[in-house]
């Protein structure tokens, strides 16, 4: 129960009200209640108890108390809603202590009891002794719905009279044994109380009053005035020698900051600038950061429950409360508050080209941070993807906050505002978020332990005509979804980080972790021995060989000419020849599939472009051994060591090589967002050395079809790459279909879907995936152009036509029976290709991406002598005398 320790008085919010306002304190002022509802907003004071009076002036009795209980209900309500923790109303009792009238009390009787205070206002101890002895006194019946606490008002010189201590005493007894027990405190009304009748009033556990004009934060008080501070301590007792009081000093996220020492000076001081002042034991009265600069907000002050300690609550204006220039002398901070603490330093220091500034420089990136974010956050399903989007959200939120100099702590003031509201608004979305959901929610779905629907809810793509969006929205659809890189870069870095310092130790660590098996050999060396091999079938070792026959063929015939020569001028001959790449590693994926035709795909044209030391990754079955169909593969290509790892670690190890595992020149193979990341990484650090084939990530597919195509076949090829993962995309894009058409596509997607074992995946694809009707060829490949799909399926009358338009793509697959899932295993190209659009500039990988290419020269004197006039001219142009000379110095011999 909130039990003030003062009650400050006065006709207006004065600067000693307001420094009143950081202690548990009731405030009562006779500002109008527009200004004191503001003031309160702006303060969000949930401790104080906000009160008006409607008429300032003396009342008829001469009384400026007599309008108080007259309040208009609304305002009482909105003064809760803002913030006050209690409001008080008065019953002014009469000369023979006779019931309120009805009309007061159900006047009184409509906000929640606990955030109500009742005050009884007497200037005569028989009115409180007769309401304390009537055996049918209302105090029994109608106060217990009014209140659970009250305050009475006695003149001082009357409470602390032996008759005025029996009678408080008789009431408190009464009041404590109702059913709903109500707690008593004692208002002493009248300047000049002294600290002793303070001191009393507080030991028999009550409060105090008084007026305000008494109340001072000057130190010492003016004569006939008492200290704020000591007023607040007059009933604080410590246990040590020097009097001195322990201080928590906390944030406003009660994170412990520190223990220091308070007096009433320090206090008193503190309450005075509204800032952090202690009292040092060795060096007196400390206000904090008068040197450092680190000074401190004062917030509030809170006596603890026995009186000998007391919290003060501050907002650092810079970290570094402990002389360890920590943020705590307990250690650094966590959570929230240390995100705050890092999104604020990084908007003073500025750093030019770091994220979060771009976010703070650039209004547009954070909003469509904050949106996909929250998008991201609505479709999580799974605890800890929940847990991850909602960190993303308050990442972004509080980014923007930061951005307008808004901090944590004003965020939790309006959530604590929040909290003491008493009326509710419906809390329903604006109509426009309505319909976006609605648009969006699948039909009903009973939901898998895995939180996946197993009920045959429809699954379906989204639709869209190009002719009804605008220029932007058509750039929308070229993005993919979900690449949270930044999200997903801070989950990498580590682990790339470790894996580099701890090798093979960290690598088993995150295999644990996220393979969920301790592994007892972190790599296995060729040959793989028939031990390895078991459990694989005859029909899947024949398949293996044809699809290794193929792919070799077109890789093989991908091979440079030995050495390629051309004469430019007589005697000038210029050459280029090609040497495989010493060290390579391939990646093949294995989390959510195993993939042996990945292994073949990267394994192949390396064996054929001669590399000499082929490494492959490959994430763990959870028994810890490697499924055999990718040994099987590996062996035929020539791997000579197989990484028992998936994911960032298993770059990280082929990246910096680690105990078990040697370091790699180029790492090549597709996998999820945390292997592309720590590709991407490892390229870019100088001291790995190493290069990357491309960032492959989530697959992808885009099937141009027209009237001639068969629905059935296109809705098997959008599935059989949106199968791979929830975060595939695949796109159809419709020439001049009818709605027929249209709607028999759709229900082949729906129809075949619902019968794949994949069809959870499935379901989460397809709603990511969409359907574009356009107009005619031209602006189907115009689109497909842009999109630069991974994969393009030309299903339309004359598709070798269309080939001759295609400038962008992974690769193509020409006509009804070229389905893309042949390219994925066996017809001979290959099936690790560039996705997110980077089909734009990168190639799928081939035999040259295991080859460098070096070029040479020869010259004959002829040769020079015909060339070395263009060379010197030019090195002249460049001012590199150096470089001219090289060649002039033999002129001069051939020219003699
Ligand atoms: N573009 C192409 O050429 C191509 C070819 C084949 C596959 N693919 C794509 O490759 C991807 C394969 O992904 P996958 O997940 O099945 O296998 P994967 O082998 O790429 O990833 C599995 C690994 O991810 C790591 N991981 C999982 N969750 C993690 C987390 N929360 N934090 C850190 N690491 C974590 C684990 O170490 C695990 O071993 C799919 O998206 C598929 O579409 C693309
Ligand atoms: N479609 C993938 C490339 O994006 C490769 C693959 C492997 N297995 C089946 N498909």
């Amino acid at each position: 129960m909130f039990i003030p320790r003062l009650v400050v008085s006065g006709p207006e919010l004065s600067p000693v009200a307001q420094s009143a306002l950081l202690l548990p304190t009731v405030v009562l002022a006779a500002a109008a209640p527009a200004s004191l509802c503001e003031f309160m907003r702006v303060h969000a004071t949930g401790g104080c108890i906000g009160r008006w009076w409607l008429e300032p002036s003396t009342d008829a009795e001469g009384s400026d108390q007599a309008a108080l209980r007259h309040w208009p209900l609304e305002t009482e309500v909105e003064l809760l809603n803002v913030g006050a923790a209690r409001v008080m109303a008065d019953i002014r009792l009469s000369a023979t202590a006779s019931p309120p009238d009805a009309e007061t009390l159900a006047g009184l009787a409509t906000t929640p009891v606990e955030r109500r205070i009742i005050r009884l206002v007497t200037k005569d101890i028989e009115e409180l002794q007769a309401v304390a002895n009537s055996s049918t006194s209302w105090v029994t019946a109608a106060l217990p719905s009014l209140t659970n606490q009250v305050l009475i008002q006695l003149p001082a010189h009357l409470a602390t009279s032996p008759a005025g201590r029996d009678t408080l005493q008789a009431l408190q007894g009464r009041l404590a044994q109702l059913p709903q027990p109500i707690a008593l405190a004692v208002q002493l009304d009248g300047a000049g109380v002294a600290l002793t009748g303070l001191q009393q009033c507080f030991a028999a556990d009550q409060s105090v009053v008084y007026a305000i004009d008494g109340l001072s934060t000057a130190w010492p008080a003016p004569p006939g005035h008492l200290n704020l501070a000591e007023a607040l301590l007059a009933g604080a007792q410590s246990d040590r020698a020097d009097r001195l009081i322990p201080t928590v000093v906390v944030n406003a996220q009660r994170v412990n900051l520190g223990l220091v020492y308070s007096s009433a000076h320090s206090l008193s001081e503190a309450l005075r600038t509204g800032t952090g002042v202690y009292q040092s034991r060795k060096r007196g009265l400390w206000y904090k950061g008068q040197t450092s600069g680190a000074t401190q907000q004062l917030l509030r002050v809170s006596v603890d429950c026995d009186a000998d300690a007391l919290e003060v609550i501050v907002a650092q204006t810079a970290p570094g409360f402990c002389h360890l220039n920590r943020s705590s002398c307990f250690g650094e901070s966590v959570g929230l508050t240390r995100l705050a603490e890092t999104l604020a330093q990084r908007k003073q220091e500025a750093v030019a080209g770091s994220y979060t500034q771009r976010l703070f420089d650039d209004p547009a990136l954070l909003r469509a941070k904050i949106m996909e974010e929250a998008e991201e956050l609505c479709d999580a399903t799974e605890p800890n993807d929940i847990a991850w989007e909602a960190a993303d959200v308050i990442y972004f939120a509080l980014a923007k906050c930061v951005a307008h100099g808004i901090s944590l702590s004003d965020v939790e003031a309006h959530i604590d505002a929040r909290a003491m509201k008493v009326t509710r608004r419906p809390g329903n979305a604006k109509r426009k978020w309505q319909a976006a959901a609605a648009q969006e929610v699948q039909p009903p779905a009973n939901v898998t332990a895995a939180g996946f629907p197993d009920t045959p809810a429809r699954i379906a793509m989204v639709h869209h005509t190009l002719a009804d969006l605008s220029v932007d929205q058509q750039r929308v659809l070229f993005q993919r979804p979900i690449i949270q890189s930044d999200s997903i870069m801070a989950t990498v870095e580590p682990i790339v980080r470790d894996v580099r310092t701890r090798g093979d130790s960290a690598l088993k660590h995150y295999t644990e972790k996220f393979d969920k098996v301790a592994v007892e050999h972190t790599v296995l060396q060729a040959p793989f021995g028939p031990d390895l091999l078991q459990g694989l079938s005859d029909s899947v070792r024949a398949a293996i060989d044809q699809a290794y026959a193929n792919i070799r063929a077109f890789h093989e015939a991908q091979l440079p000419q030995q050495v390629l020569t051309v004469e430019t001028m007589p005697g000038v001959v210029c050459s280029r020849f090609s040497r495989p790449i010493e060290r390579v590693g391939l990646y093949v994926p294995g989390g959510s599939a195993v993939l042996p035709s990945s292994a073949l795909m990267l394994g192949v044209p390396a064996q054929v472009a001669g590399c000499r030391n082929i490494v492959l990754a490959t994430p763990p079955r959870r028994d810890g051994s490697i499924v055999p169909e990718v040994l099987y593969a590996a062996q035929k290509c020539g791997v000579s060591t197989v990484v028992v790892a998936g994911g960032a670690q298993a770059v990280a190890a082929m990246a910096y090589g680690t105990e078990s595992v040697p370091k790699v020149d180029k790492i090549c193979g597709p996998g999820n967002q945390f292997v592309t990341a720590a590709k991407m990484m490892a390229q870019n650090d100088h001291s790995a050395m190493v290069a990357i084939d491309m960032p492959a990530g989530p697959s992808e597919l885009l099937v141009i079809a027209d009237k001639d195509c068969n629905p059935a076949y296109v809705a098997s090829d959008l599935l059989s790459q949106a199968e791979h993962g929830p975060d595939s995309q695949v796109v159809l894009v419709a020439v001049d279909l009818s709605p027929d058409q249209l709607q028999a596509i759709d229900d082949q997607v729906h129809a075949q879907a619902s019968r794949l074992p994949r069809v959870a995946i499935v379901r989460q694809s397809i709603p990511k995936s969409y359907c574009l009707s356009v107009a005619t060829r031209a602006e189907a490949i115009r689109f497909s152009n842009d999109y630069a799909p991974e994969h393009l399926i030309l299903h339309v009358e004359q598709p070798e036509a269309l080939v001759a338009d295609v400038t962008n793509a992974g690769s193509v697959f020409v006509g009804p029976y070229s389905p893309e899932s042949c390219g994925d295993y066996a017809s001979g190209t290959n099936h690790t290709l560039p996705t997110y659009g980077y089909a734009r500039m990168y190639s799928g990988v081939n035999t040259d991406t295991f080859l460098k290419h070096i070029t040479s020269q020869a010259l004959t004197a002829e040769g020079l002598n015909r060339i070395g006039d263009t060379v010197m001219a030019l090195a002249e142009v460049e001012e590199l005398e150096a470089h001219r000379n090289a060649v002039a110095i033999r002129l001069r011999d051939l020219r003699q």
